[in-house]
């Protein structure tokens, strides 16, 4: 590990001093992460999120991870010769992509998740919304971007009704970290495919959350020349829905974004989650990156 000789111990002390100030300020406070499906394919990356969520927890943060999956989905569908369709972000879901969805976040990439933190010394638990009576969900109705009277039929994708979070909570003070798959329940008891960011935002407002973080693939939310925006309020995001800056999991994240800061999260952030260590990056020091989402 090369890049650790430049650093003495001495160097350590020092930075491991410099985010007393962090620690101070957060310490006790609740911050939900999502962690996306497509900042989540690299094993040095998923090692350096599980010490980041166990670290954040050992300093007295209260993190909770909701977790994506859309890529391993995706892989799931074309082995059964299916493909993944979406429209406005949102995965057109019928049965048979209802069971794969659920089969891969909550068999597969949220226990692989809560391996990976418990690996690092945390006490993850996975559930999904159905657990606690956490999510609860009705079919989504999506209107046309364009045209507001055409509404497109995604099946079983869910539109949040309420969400419950003593679960979460009593999880929270028995010292766990509770790591969610984005799935919520209909009153028949039938099962719906909900978009992560959107259950990210809605459960940090929900736990009124002193910060919410999207770690996803890209720098952050990016104009038309590919640079990035690192402010955005909530007037200049419906410019970039008007002009077409935005498209495919882009919408629902930044929706959610907007959502979240405008219902008091104080501190919303679309960040790089290619960057080892994204979390303790945003968190524990006074380095800005990403985009920061305000309401106003
Ligand atoms: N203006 C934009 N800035 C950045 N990314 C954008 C923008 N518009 C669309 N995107 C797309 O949104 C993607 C991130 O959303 P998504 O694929 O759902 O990721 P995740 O799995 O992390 O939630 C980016 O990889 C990019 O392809
Ligand atoms: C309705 C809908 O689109 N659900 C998503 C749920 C997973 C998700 O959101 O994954 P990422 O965060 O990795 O994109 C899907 O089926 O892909």
């Amino acid at each position: 590990m090369s890049h650790q000789h430049s650093i003495t111990p001495h160097d350590q002390a020092r930075i491991l001093a410099e985010a007393l100030p962090y620690i101070r300020r957060f310490h006790g406070k609740t911050m939900v992460i999502k962690y996306g499906g497509n900042a989540m394919t690299d094993t040095a990356l998923q090692a350096a999120f599980a010490q980041d969520v166990v670290l954040l927890k050992l300093v007295g943060i209260q993190p909770i991870v909701v977790h994506g999956g859309g890529p391993q989905i995706e892989t799931a569908l074309h082995r059964l010769g299916k493909k993944g369709e979406f429209v406005q972000g949102m995965r057109v879901t019928d049965a048979e992509t209802m069971e794969v969805v659920e089969w891969v976040l909550a068999g597969e990439v949220q226990q692989d998740i809560v391996g990976l933190i418990n690996h690092a010394g945390g006490k993850a638990v996975g559930l999904t919304g159905r657990d606690g009576g956490m999510i609860r969900a009705k079919k989504l109705r999506m209107p046309d971007q364009q045209d507001a009277s055409k509404v497109h039929d995604v099946g079983q994708v869910g539109d949040i009704v309420s969400i419950d979070p003593g679960v979460v909570r009593a999880l929270l003070e028995d010292a766990f970290i509770p790591v969610v798959s984005p799935i919520g329940f209909g009153e028949h008891n039938e099962s719906y495919n909900i978009n992560a960011d959107v259950v990210a935002s809605k459960l940090a407002t929900v736990l009124k959350a002193e910060k919410l973080l999207l770690l996803t693939n890209t720098q952050g939310v990016l104009n038309k020349s590919g640079d990035l925006l690192t402010n955005l309020t909530a007037r200049q995001i419906d410019k970039l829905f008007a002009d077409g800056t935005l498209s495919g999991g882009m919408l629902p994240k930044i929706a959610g974004a907007l959502d979240a800061a405008r219902s008091g999260v104080s501190a919303v952030h679309i960040i790089d989650g290619r960057v080892p260590h994204a979390i303790l990056l945003e968190v524990l020091t006074d380095q800005a990156f990403g985009t920061m989402i305000r309401s106003h």
